[in-house]
């Protein structure tokens, strides 16, 4: 038996930020890949990438198509585009399985060949156990559904729906990694049986994107806790649900900026550092 569901809250994230101090670099403070976005889906790549830089790492490196690039450095124009040393890898947001091109899948593989910690999004879901470094993934009930059916594993998406907490529990058993499975209630189990709740503060954040800008505040706070997760990779699951918590923290404020208004994908991201920065001064 794991641990009882523990709700994940504002002093446990707080503990899992950091600020940059007097000897720090940019390479110190982490260095962030980002395999993510497609013509298709060029948006995911930008979203993730402007959470991440707000998020706070010392350098998101992106790689991805021509025409996504332009798009990502429009908005963020700090980001590299060429490749060098990462310290963590967020892959998959905007991107189609069935539709990866060659170079693609040569970007992957090298990716995961590198042994640095994982976030698997949306279209790399797939490549769950296709390598040893620390991973966590990042679905959706849907999404969670349809990988474990892949692995043999009988289930539907109302099942996952109806039992969310057992179901993120069960793929994290059988996969062998860390599971942040999406939703009102967020769940993030680990193989161990570390088991954490992030319940979100406003429904604004059911819409399009939202998960790709948490997928980037993860992968950010992946790369910032390098040092930490190569003595012990079971940090994992703590960074997830302080993600999980900054993202629904970031909509909350963004939405009361506009007396409980509606909130886009960005102005999320937007919010994000105000959210960093009220944890920092705890
Ligand atoms: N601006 C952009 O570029 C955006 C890109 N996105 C990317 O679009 C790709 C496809 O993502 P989607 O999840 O939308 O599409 P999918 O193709 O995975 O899912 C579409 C189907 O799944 C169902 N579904 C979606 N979310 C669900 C949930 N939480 N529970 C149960 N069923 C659910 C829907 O009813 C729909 O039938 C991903 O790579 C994602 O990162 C999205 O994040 C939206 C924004
Ligand atoms: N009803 C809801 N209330 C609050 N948060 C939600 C609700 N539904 C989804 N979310 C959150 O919104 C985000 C949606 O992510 P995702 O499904 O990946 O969308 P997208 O692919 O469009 O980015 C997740 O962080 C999820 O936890």
């Amino acid at each position: 038996m794991g641990e009882p569901w523990q709700e994940w809250t504002v002093d446990d994230a707080a503990g899992w930020v950091r600020a940059p101090h007097a000897g720090d670099d940019k390479y110190s403070r982490g260095v962030l890949g980002m395999i993510t976005g497609s013509p298709d889906y060029p948006g995911a790549a930008v979203l993730g990438v402007d959470a991440a830089t707000r998020t706070g790492v010392g350098m998101v490196r992106y790689i991805g198509p021509r025409g996504v690039r332009a798009a990502v450095l429009l908005r963020r124009p700090e980001t590299v585009t060429v490749s060098g040393r990462v310290q963590a890898w967020l892959i998959g947001s905007g991107i189609d399985p069935g539709r990866r091109s060659f170079m693609l899948q040569g970007d992957l593989q090298h990716a995961l060949a590198s042994r640095v910690p994982v976030v698997l999004d949306a279209g790399a879901l797939d490549l769950v156990g296709t390598h040893t470094a620390p991973t966590v993934i990042t679905p959706h009930a849907r999404e969670l559904a349809n990988l474990l059916v892949t692995r043999e594993v009988e289930v539907t998406v109302a099942e996952v729906r109806a039992d969310p907490g057992g179901w993120a529990d069960r793929a994290a058993r059988e996969l062998g990694v860390a599971v942040l499975l999406k939703g009102a209630v967020t769940h993030i189990a680990d193989p161990d049986g570390d088991r954490y709740t992030v319940t979100a503060d406003t429904h604004w954040l059911a819409s399009a994107g939202t998960g790709d800008v948490l997928g980037g505040i993860l992968g950010a706070l992946v790369a910032t806790h390098h040092e930490e997760l190569a003595l012990n990779a079971e940090v994992l699951t703590r960074l997830a649900a302080t993600a999980a918590w900054i993202h629904s923290e970031a909509a909350r404020r963004a939405s009361a900026a506009v007396d409980g208004g509606p909130v886009a994908a960005l102005d999320i991201a937007e919010a994000v550092p105000q959210v960093i920065g009220g944890l920092l001064q705890r």
